[in-house]
């Protein structure tokens, strides 16, 4: 039988998520008790994600405050890096995204997936358990950290996306490679940090506020593990070599809270991303 979902969150709901959260609850246990309760999914999810990182401004209305985000990226249909042309196959406006051609190669991905994955077997022994945290919690994937120019293969890559971001390479964080196994999600989020929100501040304090996101998918999802932005319903499918770029902070410092954006359920297969974080200054990467 097909019973309507609730598509309202009401404030004695709202009440209940922030108690939950607060309790030490799961964003994925609180998931499932509001689809118990007939909410719609997406309705829940963006309750929920607003709830751990703060509630949003409704998003401002009116071309003066869209005018504020100009993306960095160069016009046209290809951006010249030192070693690759790259193909802007979709761009978006609001938010700021363009999808990429042929960041990397096959032999790129294939390389990142295989230093990953000695490395995320490693840091399994080393700390199989690191505890709870809510905001890890909405993700589950598993991920390995590579300093800024480790190794040849990732000093390569630092350089490319840094040409692609219009942003010196010391404005980065080191990439991170992320594997979802089916089931895996990464519930929608801002990359930016909470500008209201205590736990920021040290992030901040080194490099500044995170400003732009290069995502570049390792291999092809066989279904699911979509990328997507659920407040202007856009979504992405993986494809092994592109890239996904989307920008959030405006150069008077403003964020853009269209930018709320997620990692869908993998339904088949694997997915492996490797992302760059650039910041507005320099990051001790
Ligand atoms: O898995 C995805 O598609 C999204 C990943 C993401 O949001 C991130 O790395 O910040
Ligand atoms: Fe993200």
């Amino acid at each position: 039988m097909q019973t309507r979902r609730h598509t309202k969150v009401t404030p004695d709901w709202h009440r209940w998520i922030g108690e939950a959260l607060a309790n030490g609850s799961a964003p994925a246990e609180l998931l499932a008790t509001m689809k118990e309760h007939q909410f719609d999914e997406r309705v829940a999810r963006e309750a929920i994600a607003d709830s751990v990182f703060g509630g949003v401004a409704p998003p401002p209305s009116g071309d003066a405050q869209a005018s504020d985000f100009v993306s960095r990226l160069p016009a046209g249909h290809v951006i010249h890096t030192p070693d690759r042309d790259i193909r802007v196959l979709v761009r978006v406006a609001r938010p700021v995204i363009a999808v990429l051609d042929n960041v990397l190669d096959a032999a790129e991905c294939d390389g990142m997936i295989a230093l990953a994955r000695s490395r995320l077997a490693r840091s399994a022994v080393v700390a199989p358990d690191s505890g709870s945290n809510t905001v890890m919690d909405i993700r589950t994937s598993e991920g390995a950290y590579f300093h800024r120019a480790e190794s040849e293969l990732v000093q390569r890559i630092d350089a490319r996306t840094a040409a692609i971001m219009q942003l010196p390479e010391e404005h980065g964080e080191g990439l991170q490679v992320m594997r979802y196994g089916v089931g895996g999600e990464y519930m929608p989020h801002y990359d930016y940090f909470a500008p209201d929100q205590k736990g920021s501040a040290p992030h901040i304090a080194s490099g500044g506020q995170r400003v732009s996101t290069l995502i570049m998918y390792l291999d092809d999802a066989q279904a699911g593990g979509e990328t997507i932005f659920p407040r202007i319903d856009f979504s992405y499918v993986p494809r092994k070599g592109q890239g996904l770029y989307f920008e959030y902070a405006a150069a008077d410092g403003s964020l853009d809270p269209l930018s709320l954006h997620g990692g869908a359920p993998v339904v088949a297969g694997e997915k492996w991303i490797v992302t760059k974080w650039m910041r507005e200054r320099a990051f001790a990467g």
